[in-house]
């Protein structure tokens, strides 16, 4: 990444004011520029269900020949209504899993001028250390801070994430390569699910790019009014999440949203657009949005996979025929960055500026 050539002005950075920032103060208001339009508030308007039936998948049950074609049956059902399942029995231990949220902790909980060491409002940055989601182009802000960092290959990146705590490196480190080889495991299992080779584009998920998202929500005075991450998918083949608390909502089938509850240990399974794309439109990149709340600091770290930056994902040729022709255009991670750079995500999808009209 052309990272050097980034940085950020100095105007966007007088204008900054972290979400920490605002709750350490003590506001009894969210600033105007948080108040959501009354119909995109997280309620009463929308719907809200119980989440008793979001997909879990257990993946000990991959060792056991007889239930093996379960899990796959279970990953194919998931992915085609909702774009998401949670996985448990994953193999990544609780201690590694625990230290990583540890590290994103100590690191919000530094005091501004060390954060602000990272500041970027560049969206290319491979590290950068934000609020909202580009407090420059927002027209709402979203009750959000942030630290974005490249993680794959972690030797090209590692010397650039935080410095700060000092167990950073090593805490997200050992969290990040172990996500990358679930990761993988989960790419063989969800193209096996569509009937394609397991090894299916092997090379291109082993090279493809990991970004990981460790996103801070503090209390919030007014949750009624704000969001801490609006409606969205995400861009690329598969999102590894991990919520220290309730906040996240995903939106099934029905427009319905759907409270993700924390299930300890778990880890959490998104379709980003890139599947979407690969599958011809069987499975669906799921849309979520972050809630927060005025009793405590939320954490969650997304690890974000893609395909390879410049490799143009289309959708897998043995999918596309008579009855299911090609849906959606070819793209690459790199388009998607040049999309979010120009563009406040709440006009539109990027997804669908790829979509193909079939009549
Ligand atoms: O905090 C969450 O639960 C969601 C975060 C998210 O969607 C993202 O970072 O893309
Ligand atoms: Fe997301």
């Amino acid at each position: 990444m052309e990272g050097a050539q980034g940085g950020s002005s100095s105007s966007s950075r007088g204008l900054f004011t972290s979400a920490m920032t605002l709750s350490q103060l003590g506001v009894s208001h969210v600033p105007q520029r948080y108040v959501l339009p009354p119909s995109q508030r997280p309620n009463p308007t929308t719907k809200y269900c119980p989440s008793a039936n979001l997909p879990i998948v257990d993946l000990s049950s991959l060792q056991h020949p007889t239930l093996r074609p379960n899990v796959i049956h279970e990953i194919r059902m998931a992915s085609k209504e909702l774009g998401f399942f949670q996985v448990i029995n994953h193999g990544i231990p609780h201690s590694v899993i625990n230290h990583a949220m540890e590290a994103a902790t100590e690191f919000f909980n530094l005091p501004i001028e060390e954060k602000m060491l990272l500041f970027s409002d560049y969206t290319h940055e491979p590290v950068r250390y934000g609020t909202s989601l580009n407090h420059v182009v927002d027209q709402v802000h979203y009750w959000r801070d942030f630290v974005k960092h490249y993680s794959h290959p972690i030797s090209d990146w590692i010397h650039l994430w935080p410095s700060n705590p000092p167990t950073y490196k090593e805490k997200m480190g050992n969290y990040t390569k172990a996500i990358h080889v679930l990761q993988k495991q989960l790419m063989g299992l969800v193209f096996e699910s569509l009937g394609l080779n397991p090894n299916y584009l092997e090379q291109e998920v082993e090279n493809g790019a990991q970004v990981l998202a460790v996103n801070c929500y503090p209390p919030c005075p007014q949750p009624e009014l704000t969001l801490g991450i609006p409606p969205h998918s995400d861009y690329g083949s598969l999102t590894i999440l991990l919520q220290s608390c309730p906040g996240l909502q995903v939106m099934d089938s029905n427009k319905n949203w759907v409270s993700v509850p924390a299930i300890e240990g778990a880890l959490i399974v998104q379709l980003g657009d890139q599947m979407e794309v690969m599958s011809n439109g069987q499975y669906k990149g799921v849309v979520h949005r972050a809630t927060v709340n005025m009793a405590n600091q939320r954490f969650s770290i997304a690890s974000l996979h893609s395909l390879a930056l410049s490799k143009k994902i289309g959708p897998a040729p043995q999918l596309v025929d008579e009855q299911h022709p090609k849906a959606y255009e070819e793209f690459s991670f790199q388009d998607f960055l040049d999309f979010i750079s120009r563009n406040d995500i709440m006009k539109g999808r990027f997804i669908d500026t790829v979509k193909n009209n079939i009549p």
